[in-house]
């Protein structure tokens, strides 16, 4: 269906989901249990007619998610792209639309968009940057010392690569000319540093081109690296964009252990529900009960009810499960986290499959975003982690975490480099607000340490 799109703004309560997050840090795990549970109806058949999963609970949250955003809230975090007005929806698609997929109403900002008629409710949203807090809120009280700010947390976690990467490069051109042998060098260092050979040559071939006989400073050589680096990362910097007309929309969160799954699904349901989205998540890490708990807890954050089976159960059922109870629910997203594998074992690996393959019978097109989840700290082995997710998973975006810490974060670039797949967003602590719309330009200022 071509439809073109434009774009309305929403307004969202990050003030709200601060105090939502103050309620909660002080609740115990054990409240979790007590949420309200309401049992499945009847044990959904296996579909895939292997493990019977147990029967789900969907544990509702105790914050009402459908409030209001406050006034003077910091603004959107959720584009909504609706059908443009000249071609309404209704045109483009003859067919009678069975339900309208509302985005709940927070305040339309953007004068520029004309109102969309009724008939053409957002059928895509984009989770874009949240903006800063404005200027007439009041100071935050005690906050004991002033937090840094994602880019300061990105540009300290990547400062030990970048100034390695600074060392070597002065260690190359003291006193000597750029000539072949430089060149060759400066190549060497640059896939040591996980950059890949593609964005390495594109480096050496830019210097080459400008300085070749001459003398060169490393601030050359990181000027022309970051441009490079950024040339490379522009095209997969794209913000997320949920789509929708699927209701429930399903995001499948995979990835090795530990790199962050839960956490990036609790960041994200909050920048979802404060933009006034239905979100729904699905405890699909059923080897652990931390993990099951864990989401509980950011289900809770959030005011997202969270599905969630026995420790043990068939993730694959309970994802199955999952579907039927988000679109009972009305949800416009339903986010399943799963457990974490590593590449190579075929068998945790094929559970995955199973996983996807379970919910297409839902929805032909389910799960229509496959997140993985990379820890910046990972060097050469994340680019097989996405070679084998994506062929297994489908993986259609990534997210990397952990740059807030001892990152490495060079790999991000071969990654992007060899397989283009989009990156959404960038971990930058642990906190609620720690996700970050990924920044070419920014990244590659801090991969190659040129002053912002
Ligand atoms: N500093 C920092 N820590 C993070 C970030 N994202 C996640 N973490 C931490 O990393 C650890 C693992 O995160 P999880 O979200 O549990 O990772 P997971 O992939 O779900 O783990 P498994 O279920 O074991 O596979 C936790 O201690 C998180 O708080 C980030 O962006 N920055």
């Amino acid at each position: 269906m071509a439809i073109g799109f434009i774009k309305k703004m929403f307004s969202f309560g990050k003030k709200e989901a601060e105090l939502v997050e103050e309620q909660v840090d002080d609740r115990v795990v054990a409240e979790d249990a007590e949420a309200v549970e309401e049992p499945a109806a009847a044990p959904a058949p296996d579909p895939t007619e292997e493990d019977v999963a147990p029967a789900p609970v969907v544990s509702e949250p105790e914050q009402n998610i459908e409030e209001e955003p406050q006034a003077g809230a910091p603004e959107a975090i959720i584009e909504a792209i609706a059908p443009q007005a000249e071609e309404p929806v209704a045109e483009a698609a003859p067919e009678p639309q069975p339900e309208p997929t509302p985005l709940p109403a927070p305040t339309p900002v953007a004068p520029a968009a004309p109102p969309a008629p009724a008939a053409t409710k957002p059928l895509k949203v984009q989770v874009s940057k949240a903006v800063a807090v404005k200027q007439d809120l009041p100071e935050p009280v005690a906050e004991p010392e002033k937090k840094l700010s994602w880019y300061e947390r990105l540009r300290q976690g990547l400062a030990r690569s970048s100034s390695n990467l600074s060392d070597s490069i002065g260690g190359i051109f003291t006193k000597r000319k750029l000539d072949d042998d430089t060149l060759q060098e400066l190549e060497d260092v640059l896939i040591q540093a996980d950059l890949g050979l593609e964005t390495a040559m594109r480096v050496t071939d830019a210097l080459s081109a400008s300085r070749y006989g001459k003398d060169v400073s490393t601030d050359e050589v990181r000027a022309i690296m970051g441009a490079e680096i950024e040339k490379v990362l522009t095209p997969v910097a794209k913000p997320l964009e949920l789509d929708l007309s699927h209701k429930p929309h399903v995001i499948l969160v995979v990835g090795v252990n530990g790199t962050g799954k839960t956490t990036t699904i609790g960041k994200l349901a909050a920048k979802l529900t404060a933009g006034g989205l239905k979100v729904m998540l699905a405890a699909g890490d059923t080897f652990r009960a931390a993990a099951i708990e864990q989401l509980h807890i950011w289900g809770e954050r959030t005011g997202s009810p969270v599905v969630s089976s026995k420790l043990g159960a068939d993730a694959a059922g309970l994802a199955y499960d999952a579907w039927e109870k988000a679109k009972e629910a009305g949800s416009d997203v339903l986010i399943i986290d799963t457990a974490g594998r590593l590449q190579n074992k075929a068998e945790l690996m094929d559970e995955l499959a199973k996983i996807v393959r379970v919910l297409s019978k839902h929805d032909a097109e389910a799960p229509h975003t496959v997140l993985q989840t990379l820890d910046a700290t990972t060097g050469q082995n994340a680019l097989n982690q996405v070679e084998i997710f994506k062929n297994i998973a489908g993986v259609n975006g990534l997210v990397m975490t952990k740059l807030d810490g001892s990152a490495r974060g060079g790999i991000l670039v071969s990654i992007s480099a060899k397989h283009k797949l989009p990156v959404y967003f960038i971990g930058v602590g642990e906190g609620i607000d720690d996700l970050e719309p990924f920044a070419a330009k920014d990244f590659a200022k801090a991969i190659a340490g040129v002053a912002s």
